[in-house]
């Protein structure tokens, strides 16, 4: 089979995040009197969009008030922070690079709400890197639902079969599988082999430059 476009994720796929989120999170868990959790932590918290990371990182009793306080100083102190140690991880820049070369139409489908990922992807990749990108926005749904994916395959003018979906979680492989694109599972990112191979998973990447060796693309 050959496809003719990429579908990235972001945390955990394109940049790590992981520290700015945590470091955040655990500013205005501290402030709000909560206890903080490990970084390491915070790789299965990430996946499911802000709202659910601040309900899976506070205590199970809190009140919807408090947590949608929480949440909001949260957007607050990330807007500051999101950028401190966020990076592109090793041989992804490399990698966006030759797909380009190739004339290889690049988007980004994420949960992380949308104004945070286009700043992040605005400041660590080279303008018009990706010709769509689709955070968390009222009025779409969340993945795993396929419906920013297909949104994203009908302005490629592609079908779905003809893009890989590229992340690191559950979540993302079950996004790929429910849109009946390739779903192709990163071993950098936040979450387990184990994760991604159980969703569906159908080729594994250890570094960015593999996905040449595994996937076959042509020109549009
Ligand atoms: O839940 C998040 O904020 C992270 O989103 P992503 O893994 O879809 O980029």
């Amino acid at each position: 089979m050959e496809y003719k476009a990429v579908i990235f994720d972001l945390d955990g796929t394109l940049v790590n995040s992981l520290n700015d989120l945590a470091d955040s999170v655990n500013v205005v868990l501290k402030e709000y009197g909560y206890p903080a959790h490990p970084v390491d932590k915070y790789r299965i918290m990430v996946g499911n969009g802000i709202g659910k990371l601040i309900e899976r990182a506070l205590p199970a009793n809190v009140s919807e008030k408090i947590r949608e306080e929480v949440l909001a100083r949260f957007k607050t102190v990330y807007e500051s922070h999101q950028l401190d140690k966020t990076a592109p991880y090793e041989g992804i820049i490399n990698m966006l690079e030759d797909l380009k070369k190739k004339n290889i139409p690049l988007a980004v489908c994420t949960n992380k709400h949308d104004e945070a990922a286009k700043k992040i992807i605005a400041t660590l990749f080279a303008r018009n890197t990706f010709q769509e990108i689709i955070g968390d926005l009222p009025g779409f749904k969340r993945k795993p639902d396929p419906q920013k994916v297909f949104i994203i395959a009908e302005n490629m003018a592609l079908k779905p079969q003809e893009i890989v979906y590229i992340g690191d979680s559950s979540v993302d492989m079950q996004t790929a599988v429910n849109a009946g694109m390739l779903p192709v599972g990163v071993l950098w990112g936040f979450r387990a082999k184990e994760e991604l191979v159980a969703n569906g998973a159908a080729l594994l990447l250890e570094h960015p430059s593999d996905l040449f060796r595994k996937v076959i693309f042509v020109e549009k």
